[in-house]
């Protein structure tokens, strides 16, 4: 990430350690430690009065403003989470300069592509559910999240449920998107325009289960993207049991969240439903147990059967000689 002049002179300003004071709300926050930095600011960890939380701090008052009217107006989508809650604004006063800052709900976790590595199928689809969950929520609300990436997606530590972070890239419906990473945006790959609608949050979602499945990036060849990327979904077996369904997110097939989310949970009944060769060497040899504890049944009932033939004979020998 590139650093500019003024996140430089906001980075000098900052450390561990320091305690800062808002200007009008007077709440205090003394800085743990940096969790990252972005185009617009830096996010530390901080405690405060009320325990920790992520306090987001740049030089720009008009991004910082931006970002809080976004926190400000996902809250009041009643029952849904969208991004982390916001808790304070305000500013904190140097000798030398005066940097804006809110306090934000911290969300405890790893990345959505980290927390993958060394995991199967069956998380990719679990965590891939609850995030097609989260942004058909801010679909629905009028919103296209925009920059969609790993960095942005947290799976909680205490519940493994997927959160949303950073809303600097979130752009009403119908407009341009505002703000993209190269890798994750379809324009890049040629499937597509930067107009914010859902499918363009679904073509980030299949790029990041491609990332799941390799320990790097691709390059993007020279070629056609596309088929560049298909190679590598039909290459990979964490990825094989979702194939069609990452195809046709990268080539705008689903309209909307819900029907990719639809497409996995389909897909994986079917996959259950579907006999594998283990269940079907059990069936074999179950098959083969019963068929012998029948051989069995049949091979007693015959010497039953003898015998009391046998028994028969002599009964009627017997009274023959008597008689
Ligand atoms: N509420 C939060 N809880 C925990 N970590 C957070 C929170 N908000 C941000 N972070 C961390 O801080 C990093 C920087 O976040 P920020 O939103 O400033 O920018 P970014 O997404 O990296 O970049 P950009 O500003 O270019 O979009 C994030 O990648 C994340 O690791």
């Amino acid at each position: 990430m590139k650093m500019n002049g003024s996140t430089a002179n906001l980075n000098q300003e900052l450390y561990s350690g320091l305690t800062i004071e808002g200007k009008w709300n007077k709440k205090t926050y003394t800085l743990i430690r940096k969790l990252g930095e972005g185009v617009t600011g830096t996010v530390y960890l901080a405690r405060s009065l009320d325990g920790n939380v992520a306090l987001k701090l740049g030089m720009d008052q008009m991004s910082i403003a931006q970002e809080v009217n976004v926190l400000k107006q996902f809250s009041k989508v009643q029952g849904k989470i969208l991004g982390p809650c916001l808790f304070d604004v305000d500013d904190h006063e140097t000798r030398v300069i005066s940097i804006p800052f809110y306090a934000m709900e911290y969300i405890q976790g790893v990345n959505f592509v980290t927390f993958m590595k060394n995991r199967g199928s069956e998380w990719l689809f679990v965590l891939t559910v609850q995030l097609l969950n989260r942004l058909e929520d801010f679909h629905q609300a009028g919103w296209v999240f925009g920059d969609l990436k790993p960095d942005n997606i947290i799976v909680t530590s205490d519940e493994a449920s997927v959160r949303l972070l950073d809303v600097g890239g979130t752009t009403k419906l119908g407009r341009a998107v505002k703000e993209y990473t190269e890798y994750y945006d379809r324009g890049y790959w040629g499937r597509g325009s930067r107009k914010a609608e859902p499918s363009y949050d679904l073509f980030s979602v299949a790029m990041m289960m491609i990332d799941c499945a390799y320990p790097e990036q691709i390059k993007k060849g020279k070629g056609d993207g596309l088929s560049q990327l298909k190679r590598m979904v039909s290459q990979s077996p964490l990825l094989k049991p979702f194939k069609d369904i990452i195809v046709k997110a990268l080539t705008g097939e689903f309209e909307t969240a819900g029907e990719m989310r639809n497409a996995l949970k389909g897909e994986r009944i079917s996959r259950k439903r579907k006999p594998t060769i283990r269940d079907k060497e059990v069936s074999r040899n179950q098959y083969k147990k019963v068929r012998n504890h029948h051989k069995k049944k049949a091979r007693l009932t015959d010497l039953l059967f003898i015998l009391a033939f046998v028994l028969l004979l002599f009964i009627l020998y017997l009274s023959i000689s008597l008689f």
